[in-house]
Formats: C-alpha cells, sequence, structure tokens
C-alpha cells in the first residue's frame, strides 16, 4: 500500500506537538537561547517538487551541525576518497564536541559529522583557496540546492560561534600538532564557525537535502552533484553517526540516516524517497530535537519509510 504522505506529515505533526516545552534550548550563545521553544516546523521535500508541510516551515533557524552533511559532500566532490586520510567514517560514541579519541588515533577524528572531523573537514575543502572562496561555494550550494538566493549567514550567530569557540579551537590546535590540518586553524575554525551559522527554514533545508535521496543528483534541476556511491556513503555516515552518542538511539526509533544540529534542526534522508527537515528548537541530552525526533519516528512509521522496512 502506498502511504497518503501529506497525511502521514500532519499525522506526525500533530502526535508530536504535546511534546513541545520538553527538551533544553540550546544557551551557549544569545542568538539561539533565545529562540521560542515552542516552534516547530516539518516539511518533505519530494524528487517531483512537491513539498508537504506543517507548521512552522518558513521561518529560518540556525542549522548548526546539520552543515557538516553539506561540506561532506563537497568536500567529497573537490577531493574524492583522499579526504579519508584526515577522518574516519566510525561512530564515536560520545559528545559533538568530545577530544579524548583524538589523542590515542593520532589527531584523525572518528567520522566527519563530530566537530573534530567536521573541523577537519572543512579544512580539507578550503584546499588552498581561502576562507571567503570557500564560505561561498557553501552558501551558493545551498542557495543552488534549495532554489532560493536569500538564505544567508546569521552573523550575531557567526560571531558568537567564534566568541565562544574556545573547545573548537582547542581541537583545531590538538589535530595541527598531529599535523591533521593543512591550513591555518583559525582559517578552518572560521569557515566551521559561518557554515554553523546559516541559517534556513524547514522548506529550505528538505529540498536542499534531496540530492542525498536521488543517488546524488537533485532532481529538481537534474544536476549529477556527487557520485551516487558518495551519496550512498553519506547515508550510512548518517545513520551510524547523524546524532552522536544519540545514533544508535534515533537508527532504532526512525531508521533513517539524519544530522541533527543543536539550534534543533534535523535533516533526515529516505533514500530513494525524499528528503525530511523539522525543527523544534528544545533538545535532548545528546544535542538532537526531541520533538523533531518524535515526529520522525512517527512519520517513518507511518510512511513504511525505515530503511529496514
Ligand atoms: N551539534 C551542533 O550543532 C554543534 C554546533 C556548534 N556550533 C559547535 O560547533 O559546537
Amino acid at each position: 500500500m502506498i502511504a497518503d504522505l501529506a497525511r502521514c506529515v500532519a499525522e506526525a505533526y500533530e502526535v508530536a506537538l504535546p511534546h513541545r516545552g520538553k527538551g533544553k534550548v540550546a544557551d551557549y550563545i544569545p542568538a539561539l537561547a533565545t529562540v521560542d521553544p515552542n516552534r516547530f516546523g516539518f516539511a518533505l521535500a519530494l524528487p517531483d517538487g512537491t513539498v508537504h508541510t506543517a507548521g512552522d516551515v518558513d521561518i529560518p533557524f540556525s542549522i548548526q551541525s546539520v552543515s557538516k552533511v553539506f561540506t561532506l559532500a563537497l568536500a567529497l566532490r573537490r577531493l574524492g576518497s583522499s579526504l579519508w586520510t584526515s577522518v574516519g567514517r566510525e561512530p564515536s560514541g560520545s559528545a559533538f564536541n568530545s577530544i579524548v579519541q583524538l589523542e590515542s588515533e593520532n589527531g584523525i577524528p572518528r567520522n566527519p559529522l563530530i566537530n573534530a572531523g567536521a573541523i577537519a573537514t572543512t579544512d580539507r575543502l578550503i584546499d588552498g583557496r581561502g576562507d571567503e572562496a570557500t564560505v561561498a561555494e557553501i552558501l551558493d550550494f545551498l542557495r543552488a540546492r534549495a532554489g532560493d538566493d536569500s538564505i544567508a549567514i546569521d552573523a550575531e550567530v557567526a560571531a558568537s560561534e567564534s566568541e565562544t569557540g574556545a573547545r573548537n579551537r582547542s581541537l583545531g590546535y590538538f589535530m595541527k600538532g598531529f599535523g591533521n590540518l593543512h591550513h591555518p586553524v583559525e582559517e578552518a575554525l572560521g569557515v566551521y564557525f559561518r557554515q554553523c551559522a546559516i541559517a534556513m527554514s524547514c522548506r529550505q533545508l528538505a529540498r536542499a537535502g534531496l540530492f542525498l535521496a536521488m543517488e546524488g543528483r537533485d532532481p529538481i534541476t537534474g544536476e549529477q552533484l556527487i557520485k551516487p556511491h558518495r551519496a550512498r556513503r553519506i547515508n550510512a555516515i548518517m545513520m551510524l553517526c547523524g546524532h552522536y552518542d544519540n545514533s544508535g538511539e534515533f537508527a532504532f526509533r526512525v531508521g533513517l540516516p539524519g544530522k541533527s544540529g543543536v539550534g534543533g534542526g534535523i535533516l533526515c534522508i529516505a533514500p530513494g524517497q525524499g528528503s525530511i527537515a523539522v525543527w523544534s528548537p528544545g533538545l535532548t541530552e545528546a544535542g538532537t530535537s526531541l520533538v523533531g525526533a518524535v515526529a520522525l519516528e512517527h512519520f517513518a512509521y507511518a510512511a513504511g519509510w525505515s530503511v529496514f522496512d
């Protein structure tokens, strides 16, 4: 039976609604701490261009670590498999900003979706071009994927990320000490802080993720953006590492590749089917949107879209 997807979206939204207000809004920077915890949006983008929505789907939010998926795709496109000399693809089982494994593992982060791995990936993406050109590539890519040139970096969030970025700088310098950063730490971090500060709505983010559901091809523009096997591998990494030490729980409950951000966004990919973006700012301890995960769990079940179905 083919599920009525509009209905699945509406139901997932309704089921998750009572959970609003649970979870903790990220408070390490003022611009995130002041976001209304009752915000909640759910957008499903399909390859034919249809978007099914519920709630606050047109309000931009800070995509934070969801950006790591896109910089990974861009770095793989630019560097190919040589990226894997700088970063691994194993789950870390630790917090997003943990430094401990780096010491015993030669400064090579476990995967590209923890902070250390994302910083190493962004560093490789720079590829000698400088920070401005790299930031421009990331923004241009997201604008083209979302079909919306208004997507921008929130300058206040970017400045706060840098001001409070001691821990991320530590990760950068630690990797530099092992010879695993190719550019100055401040250059890599300068790009990383800005990619985290990109603001997008659920509608834009769901649309932007479609190429990952469609073997690397943007179904709306028809462009083959990355090779099919790379899209498959990014999905594998999202499934195993997209929620840090909560990745097993998310796979258990939702059964789809996903990536969380501390702004409360989650991008979820249903291979061959579509791309889903949810946003609600209250977080679990692992930094995943609590309401968003409930909604995705229900949606994947109702649609029969768990990759294990
Ligand atoms: N999990 C996240 O979204 C963390 C992103 C945050 N900007 C950081 O680098 O710490």
